[in-house]
């Protein structure tokens, strides 16, 4: 049967879910925004079927919506969603990064056509806009869903079977338990990031060449800082009552951790050492999960002559074998992707380290 979807916000994460649904024929895509240079590329690129700059409009026929814009303009579409006559069973789903004030927000929906399932693929980029969305994006993701009070146990599997393309795992949290574990693994990172950065330029004001040492770590655990600030404003926002907490810890981790430095408690240094490495080696990988995953690198690659080959020749030129390649995504004058898998971790590493090293943009998910 087909169901017309409305995407509400159609940059990174609403332009990436809009890709991967129009994998199926069941899915008719309405993409919004209230930027027409967005809904342009969308169009011109074959990422929505239809297009356009009113709410109102794109919801006439829409069975589905899903509001992927940033968190407080999702919660001004909860409003007006309660101003319109909708007279149509629709399933209301978002993509914010923080869930609470988002569910409060659907608390206050009146219309009881309206069902609303809170949602958050956790999967991102620091890049923004549509011109940087991927349909794979999401590929063994979780996806949280944070169904509402009046949502039911059919409309979650409706809801899962038109993001199925996105290849996420689901799983059903409560707002505040995802807002609390999303804060320490998502939100708090983003912040110490940045501070990092600002303590390096500090120094850089003084000692020139600094910038010239920022290798491999320094660019690996600031690469989030490089995010949208705006976005990334509106999320310590809504999520501030546990960012201030999560602060006030990390203040006394970093007291206590002076203690070892000042103080060269070695042993104690090493066991901090040992039991974070433990910690961030046992972490899941995306590769564990329920769908069959290779050892997969995705390049991008611009459209011109001879730039897949250019990959081929290099891995070829280090005697690395690949076990598939795939063209996930390639459209005429913009970038495409590349799907490469290989045989083992070993050379998903090396490969995505000597593509890097030779210009190419490389994603492990
Ligand atoms: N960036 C990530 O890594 C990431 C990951 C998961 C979830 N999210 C969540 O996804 C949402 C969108 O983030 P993004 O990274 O795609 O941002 P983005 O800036 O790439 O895209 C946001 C889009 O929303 C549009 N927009 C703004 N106000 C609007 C309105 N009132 N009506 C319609 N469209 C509007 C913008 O024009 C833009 O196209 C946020 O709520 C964020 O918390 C982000
Ligand atoms: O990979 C990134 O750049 C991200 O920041 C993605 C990331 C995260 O992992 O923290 C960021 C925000 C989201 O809501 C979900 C995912």
């Amino acid at each position: 049967m087909k169901r017309t979807v409305v995407i509400a916000g159609l940059g990174l994460i609403g332009g990436s879910l809009a890709k991967s649904m129009m994998k199926s024929e069941e899915n008719y895509i309405i993409g919004y925004d209230v930027n027409q240079d967005s809904l342009e590329f969308a169009r011109l690129n074959g990422i929505v079927h239809e297009s356009t700059t009113s709410f109102k409009e794109a919801l006439q026929n829409a069975d589905i919506v899903i509001l992927a814009a940033p968190i407080s303009e999702s919660i001004q579409l909860i409003g007006i969603l309660n101003e319109l006559p909708i007279s149509k069973e629709l399933i209301v789903s978002d993509v914010a990064s923080v869930k609470t004030s988002i569910i409060k927000a659907a608390s206050s929906l009146t219309n009881n056509k309206i069902t609303f399932i809170g949602g958050h693929p956790m999967a991102g980029s620091h890049k923004r806009g549509i011109s940087a969305a991927k349909a794979h994006l999401f590929e063994n993701a979780t996806y949280v869903l944070t169904p509402s009070v009046r949502s039911t146990e059919e409309k979650v599997e409706t809801l899962k079977d038109v993001l199925k393309n996105t290849r996420s795992k689901f799983v059903v949290l409560s707002p505040d338990e995802h807002d609390e574990m999303t804060g320490v693994v998502s939100h708090f990172p983003h912040l110490i990031a940045s501070s990092l950065v600002h303590q390096a330029k500090k120094w850089g004001d003084t000692h020139t060449y600094l910038p010239n040492l920022a290798a491999g770590g320094f660019r690996d655990i600031t690469r989030i800082a490089s995010s949208n600030p705006e976005l990334w404003q509106d999320i310590f926002y809504h999520n501030r009552e546990k960012m201030s907490v999560l602060l006030e810890e990390w203040i006394q981790e970093m007291i206590d951790l002076k203690v070892l430095v000042d103080n060269n408690k070695k042993n104690a240094m090493i066991t901090y050492l040992q039991n974070a490495k433990n910690y961030r080696d046992g972490l899941p990988s995306k590769d564990k999960g329920v769908i069959p995953s290779f050892y997969d690198v995705y390049v991008d690659i611009k459209d011109q002559t001879g730039s897949i080959a250019a990959v081929a020749q290099l891995l070829a030129e280090h005697r690395i074998s690949i076990k598939n390649i795939e063209i996930l995504e390639m459209r005429e004058g913009i970038t495409g992707v590349l799907r490469l898998s290989f045989y083992s971790k070993k050379a998903q590493t090396e490969s995505a380290i000597l593509l890097r090293n030779n210009g190419f943009d490389t994603t492990i998910l």
